[in-house]
Formats: structure tokens, sequence, C-alpha cells
């Protein structure tokens, strides 16, 4: 039975969550604290963790790093309480999987917790990112942006130019990297996905490079390295700023001489790779810095692509959010026709700091919960409804130039809204949410002129 950690300290909401996936014939361990799951990891090798993010000793985000240290290919799902789309998009930088709201709807659990299974073993041992499962999921875009980028996949694809994809998280590097991969000559060749941000200090060398027996403790076989296994095929290193100087060298002289040595090895190995690199770092700057080499980065940067944020690329964004529909509909088996216009224009309004990643998600979201054929307000998170209130707030505030304790209570009232609507008003709860009594609930709320 596939074995799943669930961290979360409110022993109802974590009951109902362990009740809802034992009898889905998941086997759930329940714990409340990040030194409890520390010490449960260290023993056991679950196939997903569910965290929350806030617990008593910490943030999920504590027990998101901890399980990537200690097991390499585990997905983690994150639940957040405060509809904090910021957290989630660190989260999902950290490398988890995929974020869930609360109040959870059992079926996005249930669903979420699939996908996140789905090619994971049950044992999990090596990274592996998510990517496109053929092209037919790759959405072009109507915008001049989205057109030019097209017309240079295209042009790129042929040749065997080492390529570098710019842009925040979740604009879609990946999917271009793929793209390219399959409308080259290497398409019939292996496409790796390697996060660079997610390898140990101490394997990356291995990873990359392969290692020989006995060349360091734990090295207890030969290890072929990704950049030989790829043979043929395409290399996608994300978050390529994150590789170590050590690792920087050798992959400049990889990309140089097209050989490599393995960790401990004397043999010149050939190798035969494309290599795509992305990163949302100011690749250029820290070359100015010294942090990333420059004569790496002159040698990855035969071409460059850049993938604007969603908000910059607002055309695109009902072609997406439609195709995003139909994608969900097919899936979860539902007919929502669309969105009506007091959704477009929230939409409209929001600034997607998550781009694609997070509208893919909101819309499976609605689609998931959506009553009636067309998803409206009701259907979408609060955060989406809230951010223009919030903008306001913050503009009238004048935060750049406020100090810091301004700010700080900005975010304390508007947190404190938040979690009085999610509770739908009930004080006791809200207190509790907020790890305050009510008394402080209610000084705080006269405070900030909150009925
Ligand atoms: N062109 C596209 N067509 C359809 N879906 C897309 C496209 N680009 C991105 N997506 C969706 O957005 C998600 C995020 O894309 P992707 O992983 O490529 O982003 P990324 O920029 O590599 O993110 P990160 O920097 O966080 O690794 C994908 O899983 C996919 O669902």
């Amino acid at each position: 039975m596939i074995k799943i950690l669930l961290v979360e300290d409110d022993l109802t909401y974590s009951r109902i969550i362990k009740n809802f996936l034992e009898k889905n014939n998941f086997s759930v361990d329940a714990l409340t604290k990040i030194e409890d799951a520390k010490v449960y990891l260290d023993t056991h090798q679950p196939s997903l963790i569910i965290t929350d993010f806030r617990l008593p000793d910490g943030t999920g985000l504590e027990v998101l790093r901890y399980s990537k240290e200690v097991l390499e290919d585990i997905p983690v799902l994150l639940i957040t309480n405060y509809s904090d789309i910021r957290v989630a998009v660190k989260a999902m930088k950290m490398g988890a999987f995929e974020y869930i709201l609360k109040p959870i709807n059992p079926d996005e659990l249930l669903l979420t917790v699939n996908e996140a299974l789905e090619g994971a073993n049950e044992t999990p041992k090596k990274k592996k990112k998510s990517a496109p499962k053929s092209d037919e999921d790759y959405i072009v875009g109507k915008s001049d942006t989205s057109k030019h980028i097209e017309e240079h996949i295209q042009l790129v694809a042929p040749t065997d130019l080492t390529v570098i994809i710019l842009g925040e998280t979740g604009t879609g590097k990946e999917y271009i990297a793929k793209r390219i991969h399959r409308k080259s000559s290497r398409s019939h060749g292996q496409f790796v996905a390697i996060d660079c941000g997610a390898l140990s200090k101490e394997l990356a060398g291995s990873e990359l490079f392969g290692h020989v027996k006995g060349s360091f403790t734990g090295a207890l076989d030969n290890k072929i390295g990704h950049l030989e296994a790829a043979g043929g095929g395409t290399v996608f290193l994300d978050e390529v700023g994150n590789l170590s100087y050590d690792i920087q060298i050798k992959l400049l002289r990889a990309l140089q001489e097209r050989k490599i040595r393995k960790i401990g090895g004397n043999q010149e190995i050939p190798i035969d790779i494309r290599i795509i690199a992305a990163t949302n770092e100011e690749l250029l700057q820290q070359a100015k810095e010294g942090t990333f080499r420059e004569d790496l980065y002159h040698r990855l940067n035969e071409f460059t692509i850049t993938a604007l944020p969603l908000r910059e690329r607002k055309e695109d964004l009902m072609v997406f959010a439609n195709q995003f529909l139909e994608q969900s509909n097919q899936k979860l088996g539902k007919n929502i026709k669309g969105f009506d216009a007091d959704a477009v224009h929230i939409f409209e309004k929001y600034t997607w700091p998550g781009n694609l990643r997070e509208l893919k998600n909101i819309v499976r979201r609605a689609v998931l919960l959506s009553q009636s054929e067309y998803i409206g307000i009701n259907s979408l998170p609060r955060e989406l409804i809230d951010e223009p209130v919030t903008k306001a707030l913050e503009e009238t505030s004048n935060v750049e130039s406020a100090d810091f304790k301004t700010s700080q209570m900005l975010q304390e009232k508007e947190m404190i809204i938040r979690v009085l609507q999610e509770v739908k008003y009930n004080k006791s709860k809200a207190a509790k949410t907020l790890g305050i009594d009510r008394k402080t609930l209610y000084n705080k709320m006269e405070k900030y002129g909150i009925d």
C-alpha cells in the first residue's frame, strides 16, 4: 500500500484528511511537528508528503527542505491556510510538487495526490521533474511575445546550439526546452531534466558526470552520470545558476571538449548531448559579480529565449485559461463551458506571481468546484479576489516609502481579514487559526477598524 506522511497540527483537519485518504486505499502516518517529521524521514520512506504551512515549530517549507535532503525524489504537497500564493510560489521553487489551498476540497486532494504519485516509485530515489507529456499539451499563445518565442523555437531547434531560457518561475521554461528537443533532430533521444537547485553539493558531480566505484564513501558501484546517459538527446539544466563553482568548471570543460571524466576516473568519455539551461536569476549579473563563471555563461548563451511573465502578456491570459479549462474538463470528466465576465475581469486584474503554473492550478480547482456551466468568482480562491483590495491599501499607504512597521501592519490586517472570511467570521476559530487569544483578536480588529 502506498504510504503517505501527513504533517498537520490541527488534529480535526488531520483526522479528516487521514480518514479520507485511507478510504481511498492509502496508508497515512500523521504527525504534528517538524521535528517529529524529520525523525520519521530518517527511518521511513513514504511515497508522498503532505504538509501544512503553519506548524507549531516552524513552517512546512522546513519539512520540504529536509525531505529533499534525505529523499531525493519525494513529491511534497503544501497546504496553505492563508491563501498565500507567494508562499506557494516559494515552495514550488524549492521543489514542492503542488500546493493546495484550505479549505481543502477532497476531490482536489485526491486528484493532486494521484498526480503527484504518477510516475513516482514507491521507494523514491532519483530527482525527476515533470515535463509535458506530449507536444499537444504545448500552447503557443497569441501575443506578439508568444509568436516571437515560437519563431525562435522553430529557428533554434534544428541547430545544435546551446540555449539559455530566462524567465520567472512558472513561465514555461521547461515546456519551451522540451519543445525545442521535440523539434530537433535529437527528438528520438532522451530529454533529461535536471533541477540544479535540488542537487546536493556533495552529489552534484556524481549525478552529472558519474563516478567510479570506491571514489568516495558511498560510491559502491560505478555510476553513469546524466550527461553520459542522455547520449543522443538533450539535457535541460534548470536553475543552472545554482551549480557550485567546481561543477561549473567541469561543465565548461565538458561543453568545450565534448568529453567528460567520471568522479575518481581517468578515462575520457565522449558525450553527444545538447544542453539547454534555464534560470530565473540574473545570470549575467551573477557572472559579473563572480558567483557564476563568465566563460561558462558565454558558452551556454549561444542563443537566448526569454519567457515573459503572464502579467506582461495579458493577450495570452484567456487563451491559456481556456485551454487549461479544456484539459481539466477532460481530466475531471466535467463539461464547464467557460468563464463568466466577473471571473475574466478578476483574472485580468490579478498579477499572477506563479505565472502559468498558478493559472493552470487555479483553473483546475475552479473546474472541480464549479456547480454551474460557467466559472464565476465563487469558484476562485480568495487571493485573486482580494488582491486589488490589498493593492489599493498598499497604494494609499504608500508602502514603498513607508517604514517596515507600516507594511507589517498592513500584512497583519490583511491576514486577519482573510482568516475571518475563511472561518465565516467565527472569532474563536479565527483567533485559534491566527495563534492569538480572542481578546487580542478583538483589540487588533478595533485597531485596524475591522467590523
Ligand atoms: N506553453 C505552454 N503550454 C501549456 N502549458 C504550459 C506552457 N508553459 C507552461 N505551462 C504550464 O505551466 C507549468 C509550469 O511550466 P514550466 O515547468 O515549464 O515552468 P518553468 O518556467 O520551468 O518553472 P520553474 O522555473 O519554476 O521550474 C507547466 O507544468 C504547464 O502546466
